[in-house]
């Protein structure tokens, strides 16, 4: 594992352990069970990408490899204005400690639009997942690098009972081959390197030939362009997963807007 997924589990294990003794378990299900109808974030996006693209716009205030990215952050202003360009869903990161996340961003954000929400968080444990639900999350993320087989399948199947879908991340064969044991069909592969965080598309450019035709790639990270879009639906690649280059902008809906305006024809 990274450095950095194994400073952030670190103080997420720890983190998740005061959480449990302020909360338990049995309160953020009470809370779970009274949020609002999950959005069908999975089916969402694969609609979205049979007629053009499919994007998860993400809520980042700052990252370890980039500091901080925004300085204007108001999660409800920037959810409308992603869901005002075409995006199909969002992404917020609740993680305080390496991105500046809160909680309270992900319940804002989806209450001021009517997009789908990932929590885009580190996951360990199922009373995460929990409260994912409880903060009215639509889809969990599991990062294959950072957990055991037997902790995704856990995570899987927990999401699954509160009515959640799964995104899968990957960064290299052995996690993707791992991965296709779970059922989601959302496969992010992640373009990021966490141990170096060098970028690069070609990650995406190799992975995408061992995805099985069931499954939906979703590109992560480093995407910027249109033109960059179009090249990476010629290996399969019609939904994404932007952050940092629309959180940059000062206009997200009209840059949102350009990035996904000219899909290639034809769907998937
Ligand atoms: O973004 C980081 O620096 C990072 C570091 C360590 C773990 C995860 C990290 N990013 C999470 C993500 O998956 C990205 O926020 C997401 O794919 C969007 O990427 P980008 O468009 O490059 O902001």
């Amino acid at each position: 594992m990274s450095d950095i997924l194994e400073k952030i589990k670190t103080y997420k294990l720890e983190d998740v352990a005061k959480r449990k003794a302020a909360k338990p378990i049995a309160n953020v299900e009470a809370e779970a069970n009274a949020a609002p109808p999950t959005r069908g974030f999975a089916e969402s996006l694969i609609d979205a990408a049979r007629e053009g693209y499919g994007l998860i716009a993400e809520i980042k205030k700052a990252s370890p490899s980039k500091g901080l990215i925004r300085e204007d952050f108001q999660p409800e202003k920037l959810a409308e204005a992603y869901a005002e360009g075409g995006a199909t869903c969002l992404s917020v990161l609740t993680d305080g400690p390496s991105f500046q996340g809160d909680d309270s961003y992900l319940t804002a954000a989806r209450n001021a639009c009517t997009l789908p929400a990932l929590r885009k968080d580190f996951m360990y444990d199922t009373y995460q997942v929990a409260e994912a639900r409880a903060l009215h999350a639509d889809c969990i993320l599991i990062i294959m690098a950072s957990v055991s087989d037997t902790q995704a399948q856990e995570l899987e199947e927990a999401a699954i009972a509160w009515g959640m879908d799964v995104l899968l991340e990957v960064h290299d064969a052995a996690e993707l081959e791992r991965a296709c044991l779970l059922k989601s069909p959302l496969m992010g592969i992640n373009n990021r390197n966490l141990k170096t965080f060098e970028t690069t598309l070609d990650t995406t450019r190799t992975l995408s030939k061992l995805v099985p035709a069931d499954r939906t790639i979703v590109c992560e990270s480093g995407l910027n362009t249109p033109d960059e879009l179009a090249d990476m639906a010629r290996y399969g690649a019609r939904t994404f997963l932007i952050g940092e280059s629309l959180m940059r902008k000062d206009d997200v809906a009209a840059a949102t807007r350009t990035l996904l305006a000219n899909p290639p024809q034809g769907g998937m």
